[in-house]
C-alpha cells in the first residue's frame, strides 16, 4: 500500500533558532509532509472522517510549532512526528523542515526525517 496524503510548503511563522537574536524574532519555516494513509477507505465512504484531513493536520502542525518555539529544526521535527503518529494515527511519515534564508548563500537549508513503518 503506497497511498499517502501530503502537504507541501506549509508556511509557519514561529520563533526558531539557536542564536540569541533568533529568540527575539519570528522566522518562516516551510513544512513538507508525506503521510501514509489508505485512501481507499475515504474513497469508498466519501466521508472526510475516514480521510487523513490535510486541513486539520496543517492547523495542528502550525499550532504545535508556534507553541514549541524550538531552537533546533531537529527538535521540531521529532515533536511533530510523534504528534502526528499519536493524534492522527499516521503509521509512516516523511517530514521536511525548510528554513529558507537561514544561510544567505544557499537556496535553501533544512532537515528531513522518516519515522514509522510503511503499512
Ligand atoms: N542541523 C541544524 N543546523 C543548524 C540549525 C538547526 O536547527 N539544525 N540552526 C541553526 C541556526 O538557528 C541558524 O538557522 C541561524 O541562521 C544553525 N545550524
Amino acid at each position: 500500500m503506497a497511498d499517502s496524503v501530503f502537504i507541501d510548503g506549509l508556511a509557519v511563522e514561529t520563533v526558531i533558532g539557536v542564536y540569541d537574536w533568533e529568540r527575539e524574532i519570528t522566522q518562516r519555516l516551510l513544512v513538507d509532509l508525506e503521510m501514509a494513509w489508505d485512501n481507499r477507505v475515504p474513497a469508498a465512504s466519501d466521508d472526510v472522517a475516514d480521510a487523513l484531513d490535510y486541513a486539520a493536520v496543517s492547523e495542528r502542525v502550525t499550532q504545535r510549532l508556534q507553541a514549541l518555539k524550538p531552537e533546533l529544526l531537529e527538535t521540531a521535527a521529532e515533536v511533530l512526528a510523534q504528534m502526528l503518529m499519536e493524534e492522527f494515527g499516521v503509521r509512516w511519515l516523511r517530514l521536511t523542515l525548510n528554513k529558507p534564508g537561514a544561510v544567505p548563500s544557499a537556496r535553501n537549508v533544512g532537515i528531513r526525517i522518516e519515522r514509522g513503518e510503511r503499512p
